[in-house]
């Protein structure tokens, strides 16, 4: 579904990614491990179009996407929550997930909040008409990931969204990617700094180190000591 190759990009003149591959297939959980300031920010705003590609290959589902402005990628079907999620505090959880549907079509947006949103994230329905800024982080969370879905998409990007999460709720969390996974085939980029989170919903992972794929594989054939020389500090 998604194919990247031989990426190169960065910041004006700093180069940060070199030769970077990746690929995700529909329904599959990815998880992108890797140290404070290797590149996986850079990465995931490369792919949503935010930054420019300096080289290489970005493809999704089997088109170039190299020159696609983010809001073209949104509405081929990529969705983006960024590190720090991004609700707005000021608004309702419902004005919140309806701004969701700007990733949609004009002609095909709804009013209408799909019933699955609140089958997967129960306390949005709860709290439905009370403001962003008054859940907690761990509920803004799945607030952010919740509006992401709205468009339903095929492919989702999710930086670092277990960060200064209580442990109830990245269980919580983690269980609903899992299932949006397997019931609506979305593939799921993860970024993670948390290895254990990796491990138990992931099914294959990238470690990025100084902006290069240095390791990749199957969770289940994962060898901890390789991997801790790639991400302990
Ligand atoms: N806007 C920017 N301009 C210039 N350099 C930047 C910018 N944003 C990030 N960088 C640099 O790019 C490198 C990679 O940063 P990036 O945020 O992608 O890393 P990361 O792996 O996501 O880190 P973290 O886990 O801390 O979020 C770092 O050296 C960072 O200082």
């Amino acid at each position: 579904m998604l194919h990247v190759s031989q990426l190169q990009a960065g910041y004006d003149e700093t180069m940060i990614l070199r030769n970077v591959h990746l690929d995700i297939s529909k329904g599959k959980i990815v998880g992108l491990l890797g140290r404070n300031g290797v590149g996986k920010t850079t990465l995931v705003k490369v792919l949503m179009g935010l930054l420019p590609v300096n080289g290489g290959n970005v493809q999704f589902q089997g088109k170039d996407l190299k020159k696609e402005r983010p809001e073209h990628r949104a509405r081929a079907g990529i969705s983006y929550v960024p590190q720090g999620r991004e609700i707005f505090s000021d608004l309702s959880i419902r004005e919140n997930l309806l701004l969701g549907m700007e990733a949609v079509r004009k002609s095909e947006r709804s009013n209408t909040i799909p019933e699955e949103i609140f089958r997967w994230f129960p306390v949005l329905a709860e709290m439905i008409n009370r403001k962003g800024g008054d859940l907690s982080g761990g509920q803004q969370q799945q607030l952010a990931i919740a509006r992401a879905l709205i468009s339903n998409p095929k492919l989702l990007l999710l930086d670092e969204p277990m960060e200064g999460i209580q442990p109830s709720i990245v269980q919580l969390i983690q269980d609903v990617l899992v299932q949006i996974a397997n019931e609506k085939e979305i593939a799921i980029l993860l970024v993670e700094h948390n290895l254990d989170v990796v491990l138990s919903c992931a099914e294959s992972f990238y470690i990025l180190d100084k902006g290069q794929i240095v390791m990749s594989g199957r969770c289940d054939e994962i060898n901890e000591d390789d991997l801790q020389k790639h991400l302990s500090v």
